[in-house]
């Protein structure tokens, strides 16, 4: 898909007019009988739905997983998974610790709220700050450790929060390494080339970045913006979302140059949601694309999504790797490290990837294998 950047001038906010922390709070939005002028989107439906696209489903425990994972990274930038061996109570536990939080009155979560300068804790996405209206969502983001934020929301009470995180966290990034390997596999890479990175991930943990997102049900949800498009940072974001409740869209290309349509990523119970991030589609020189993605809202049911963004450890620059280059092809993307890219995604939204392209024939000399995926 090619790198989408919507045209934002209509609801592009004037930043100076909102207050520096007004932007992370959000009115009680739960049982409002209309949507509020403040939250109401004009552009939601500027695209067409693709309503006989269907989000291809792997199944991890496939022995042609390797080609199946490849196939949906080449041709969606995204896949629903399953197989993957999370067990369903871990699911369970982290979607109910995420109701437990987002239930409790505002006042209550403002006491962790994320203030500027700070990235963790309650607030709606940093992106909403691009736009004049706010998402119909709450957020609650966590990088590293969850237990400081929590325990200003529960001094006594945030062991069962954070044990759910601190274990969903586990396996999420056990599970994105087994993706990643796969992925590269599919690429062209052996497995030695990708293993003899392994001791690099020893020396440098990465830290693990969670998103739990909450979109209250919503009278008017043809009006109301759940989380805008976006594509995201990691290498690649897995995602737990509420069963039977639809929200996630993915922004898929037309055939043949024709219009790009939004298709739903349907709630199946037990599957994860994979999604290609930016600093994959960097670290793969544009094979693999990061896949533009929003949250819609539903008028009957809230719903929660879990989003666990892998990203390399932070010394680390990602750069296009040598060998997926092909001969007389030099990278296309410069290198970057995640915390380097974070804060160009904070600053550049979605022209954030664009801004690290190289022009053609500038930048022939290939910067050395970097990645740190090990077997
Ligand atoms: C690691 C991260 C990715 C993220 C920024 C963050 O530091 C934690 C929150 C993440 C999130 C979730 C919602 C969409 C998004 C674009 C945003 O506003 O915050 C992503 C960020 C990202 O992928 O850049
Ligand atoms: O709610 C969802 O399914 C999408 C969440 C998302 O895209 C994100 O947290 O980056
Ligand atoms: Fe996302």
């Amino acid at each position: 898909m090619n790198q989408l950047v919507p045209d934002l001038s209509p609801l592009i906010a004037l930043p100076s007019l909102l207050s520096p922390v007004a932007a992370h709070i959000q009115p009680e939005l739960t049982g409002l009988a209309e949507v509020p002028e403040t939250h109401a989107w004009p552009t939601l439906h500027d695209r067409p739905y693709g309503v006989d696209d269907r989000v291809p489903v792997v199944d991890l425990a496939l022995p042609d997983a390797v080609r199946l994972v490849g196939r949906a990274c080449e041709e969606w930038g995204a896949f629903l998974l399953t197989g993957h061996g999370v067990p369903v109570e871990l699911l369970r536990r982290i979607e109910e610790q995420g109701r437990r939080l987002f239930s409790l009155s505002a006042a209550h979560k403002l006491r962790a709220a994320r203030c500027d300068g700070t990235s963790t804790g309650y607030g709606s996405a940093f992106i909403s700050k691009f736009f004049s209206k706010q998402f119909w969502s709450e957020g609650f983001t966590v990088v590293g450790s969850p237990r400081e934020d929590a325990r200003k929301i529960w001094p006594d009470g945030h062991q069962d929060f954070c044990g759910a995180i601190e274990e969903y966290s586990r396996l999420m990034d056990d599970l994105a390494r087994r993706l990643m390997h796969l992925m590269l596999l599919f690429l062209g890479l052996s497995d030695e080339e990708i293993s003899w990175v392994g001791p690099l991930k020893a020396q440098h943990e990465a830290v693990p970045a969670l998103q739990l997102n909450y979109y209250p049900r919503c009278p008017e949800p043809d009006r109301a913006m759940g989380l805008a498009e976006h594509t995201d940072s990691s290498l690649v974001t897995i995602i737990h979302q509420s069963s039977g409740v639809a929200g996630l869209q993915l922004l898929r290309d037309g055939d043949g140059g024709g219009a790009a349509r939004w298709v739903a990523v349907a709630p199946i119970t037990g599957a994860l949601v994979v999604i290609v991030g930016d600093l994959f589609q960097v670290m793969s020189n544009g094979r693999f694309r990061s896949v533009v993605h929003r949250a819609v809202v539903d008028r009957t049911r809230a719903r929660i999504s879990v989003a666990y963004f892998c990203g390399p450890p932070a010394e680390l620059k990602i750069s296009p790797i040598g060998k997926l280059m092909g001969s007389g092809r030099g990278p296309a993307y410069r290198g970057v490290t995640w915390p380097e890219y974070l804060r160009l995604k904070k600053k550049l939204y979605n022209e954030a990837l664009a801004s690290l392209r190289l022009s053609a024939g500038k930048g022939g000399e290939k910067e050395k294998l970097e990645v740190y995926i090990s077997s």
